[in-house]
């Protein structure tokens, strides 16, 4: 079901999380969140995920999982969170946001996320420093005398 949802996308690159400033509403603007927005009726939420992106931050997106759980928003509708890679282009802050920062997971953590977000993002920095885990070179063996 996708009636009722908001989609955040948790873009990922090269180790980072890509957070959005809010401008709007005011009770909102100037924290952070993950971009997207309205699921429309009819619409699956990695299309929708996909739409938003374009409009919001003009890239194409990939959706690639859908982060467990689901967490109310103002309004009554539920967010959910797909992690995403950037397809095409390079995001801009289009509408909604005044600024775009890709952060590690260390800067993301000190962010001033929405309250919704906070366990997605958790989870998203969770995967990336897992990734990162996997990336980092061995020590190579000391050569045997
Ligand atoms: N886009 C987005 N909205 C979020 C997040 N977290 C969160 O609590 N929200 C809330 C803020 C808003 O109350 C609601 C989504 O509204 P929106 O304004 O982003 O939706 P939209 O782009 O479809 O906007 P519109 O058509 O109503 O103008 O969900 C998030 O990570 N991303």
């Amino acid at each position: 079901m996708s009636a009722g949802v908001v989609v955040g996308g948790a873009l990922l690159d090269g180790g980072r999380l890509l957070a959005a400033r809010r401008t709007a509403p005011a009770e909102l603007a100037g924290r952070w969140e993950l971009p997207g927005g309205k699921v429309e009726p009819g619409e699956a939420v990695p299309n929708a995920l996909v739409r938003e992106l374009r409009e919001e931050l003009g890239v194409t997106v990939r959706p690639l999982l859908r982060v467990p759980g689901e967490w109310p928003v103002p309004g009554g509708r539920m967010l959910h969170v797909w992690t995403a890679s950037v397809l095409y282009g390079t995001p801009h802050p289009l509408q909604d946001h005044d600024t775009l920062r890709w952060v590690t997971p260390d800067e993301a953590m000190a962010l001033d996320w929405l309250d919704p977000d906070r366990p997605a993002v958790a989870w998203a920095c969770r995967q990336l420093r897992t990734d990162l885990d996997r990336v980092q070179p061995t020590r190579p063996a000391r050569p045997a005398r």
